[in-house]
């Protein structure tokens, strides 16, 4: 199991405090973007979802330091959203599905906006924009300043994570690859135009040993792809290949990241009702079991 490896230096001045990851799902209606979520925070399938606007939070541990990553599995892309969601992510999951072109379509639309975050990324090597962010849980000062929320007291000084956030550019729904209407080369050139990640998956056939296999990888490669600014250089101590596929250079896909280990309890569910709210979810955070999850399974569309 590859794991990041965050230098004892960075440990320290982090102490036990916890970072965080804000992760965006963003794609049309239909593509997937519940059952990914599902499927990383508990490896499974439940066939159908509801179409409600949530943030999700769940642990995983990635080199022995527990970081939180917030899922908001966005139902709808609009601009507008888009402007909203891209104050809040520290990262981005952009999905298609393999067999709807016009979902394909939808991203390409957005594909100006979406490079636009892409371009904010600061060159390979660098490390962020140089200045301090405050941080408890890993949401930027800045992050926290564009949603609007104030720094807490207590918390602790870190090195800011980058302004951009890495994108992943997710083709779901792998196993209906008899209906397949958008080939690999094209998912893989949208990538390229907004240097972006790429991987195609499965929710619905997503096994591998242990949890889930391809979402599990792809979202813990992504989540760490979001922590690197916080290393002092480029991929040091990285135990395997991050996230940084397609169009820059090798594909998650590949079996790169070797996948963050992953505790399944902790599932926190956020109220759905965020439309208007600038951040500040973790005052609506609601703990609840992973059954909330446990509806009626339908294995085929
Ligand atoms: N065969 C197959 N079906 C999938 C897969 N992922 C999702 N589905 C199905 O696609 C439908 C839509 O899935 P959702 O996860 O609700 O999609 P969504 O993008 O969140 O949809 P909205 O909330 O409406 O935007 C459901 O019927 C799922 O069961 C997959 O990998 N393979």
């Amino acid at each position: 199991m590859a794991y990041l490896r965050l230098p004892s230096t960075m440990l320290s001045s982090l102490g036990r405090s916890r970072l965080e990851v804000n992760i965006a799902v963003l794609g049309a209606d239909n593509v997937g973007k519940s059952a990914l979520t599902v499927r990383f925070l508990t490896g499974r399938f439940i066939g159908e979802y509801g179409d409600k606007e949530s943030i999700y939070s769940h642990s995983i541990i990635i080199d022995g330091q527990e970081v939180c990553v917030n899922i908001w599995d966005s139902p709808s892309l609009h601009d507008q959203d888009l402007e909203r969601l891209l104050g809040w992510a520290d990262a981005l999951l952009l999905v298609y599905s393999i067999c709807e072109r016009d979902t394909f379509a939808t991203l390409c639309s957005h594909r100006s906006l979406l490079r636009q975050a892409a371009r904010r990324r600061p060159p390979p090597g660098s490390r962020g924009d140089g200045g301090c962010c405050w941080r408890r849980g890993g949401r930027s000062r800045e992050h926290r300043r564009r949603a609007g929320s104030l720094p807490q007291p207590g918390v602790t000084q870190v090195p800011a994570l980058a302004p951009a956030p890495p994108l992943l550019l997710v083709g779901n729904k792998l196993d209906l690859e008899h209906r397949r209407t958008v080939a690999s080369w094209e998912g893989r050139a949208l990538a390229l135009a907004l240097d972006a990640s790429f991987v195609e998956v499965s929710a619905a056939d997503d096994y591998d040993a242990g949890v889930a296999g391809g979402v599990h990888r792809a979202l813990g490669a992504l989540a760490r792809d979001a922590l690197l600014p916080l290393l002092p250089s480029p991929c040091t101590g990285v135990d395997g290949v991050h996230a940084d596929g397609g169009a820059r250079g090798s594909s998650v896909s590949g079996g790169a990241a070797g996948g963050a280990s992953v505790t399944n309890d902790g599932v926190a569910f956020v109220h759905p009702a965020l439309h208007g709210r600038k951040g500040g979810f973790r005052g609506i955070v609601r703990s609840v079991s992973a059954v909330v999850f446990g509806r009626k399974r339908i294995h085929s569309l």
